[in-house]
């Protein structure tokens, strides 16, 4: 589905400028969940404006179903890491807004749209604006208008980052259930290694420095997968296995 190579890139700044990825090389298969880690200022955000069109690379190529797409903003769903609910649209107008920009009729498919509101937990707050929701429903309104927008594959960047454990608990449960059913391509980023763990078929640790290259684990682990499954084992060596990783990088 998605596939990077020899990608590179910096930041200009007046007649400076901050490497952030040289000759980085990735793949995402179809149907996968793959999350990214990294320390903080590796270029785990900037990798997905890049994957989004937002920004383009200084060389490497994006390849997005075996094609080398030029123009790939729209392309791909992103949810960025502020969840950018607009404030004077409510709920379902938010929700709508993909279906706005690209000129669907929105009645054609506002029973669809009510079906999901429903699956999403947040048919009685179709008409409640952001301010009135708590962060948990925030994120799943902004998640919801990613799914709306109907790419396949789909950046999620750390969307759990502001929840509180037990609401953060709570999503992951029902992300582990959606993406069972939406068989949409995920590409996460998270500060989380449990949280990396529990929901990804594999992981990407992002290198912290030019020289140093990017690392891949695979997460075996059966699925469905329930949050219980953090205190198995098998769990645990991976996780201490990644720690491992993270601290002989940083
Ligand atoms: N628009 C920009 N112009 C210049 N430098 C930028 C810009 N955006 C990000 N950077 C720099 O690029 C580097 C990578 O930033 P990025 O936000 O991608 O990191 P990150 O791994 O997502 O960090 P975090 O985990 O803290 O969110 C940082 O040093 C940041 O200061």
């Amino acid at each position: 589905m998605l596939s990077i190579h020899d990608l590179t890139f910096s930041f200009q700044h007046g007649r400076g400028k901050t490497a952030i990825f040289n000759k980085l090389s990735m793949h995402v298969n179809t149907g996968e969940f793959v999350s990214i880690i990294g320390a903080s200022g590796s270029g785990k955000s900037t990798l997905f404006r890049l994957i989004a069109g937002l920004l383009e690379q200084n060389s490497g190529d994006i390849q997005l179903n075996g094609e080398r797409i030029v123009n790939r903003l729209g392309t791909v769903g992103y949810m960025p890491q502020k969840d950018l609910l607009l404030p004077w649209k409510t709920v379902l107008e938010n929700v709508l807004l993909p279906l706005e920009i690209s000129k669907v009729p929105k009645q054609k498919k506002m029973s669809e749209i009510k079906e999901w509101l429903s699956r999403f937990g947040l048919t009685s707050y179709e008409h409640a604006y952001p301010h009135e929701l708590s962060g948990g429903m925030r994120q799943r309104v902004a998640f919801l208008r990613t799914i709306i927008a109907g790419r396949e594959l789909i950046l999620l960047d750390e969307p759990f980052g502001a929840l509180d454990a037990l609401t953060k608990r709570n999503m992951h449960k029902w992300l582990l259930e959606l993406w069972g059913e939406l068989q949409k391509t995920v590409l996460f980023i998270t500060h989380d290694l449990e949280e990396a763990i529990l929901l990804s078929d594999r992981i990407y640790l992002l290198p912290s420095g030019e020289s140093q290259k990017i690392q891949e684990v695979h997460v075996d682990l059966p699925r469905p997968r329930r949050s219980e499954i953090v205190y198995q084992q098998e769990f645990i060596e991976l996780r201490k296995n990644l720690e491992c990783l993270i601290h002989d990088k940083t």
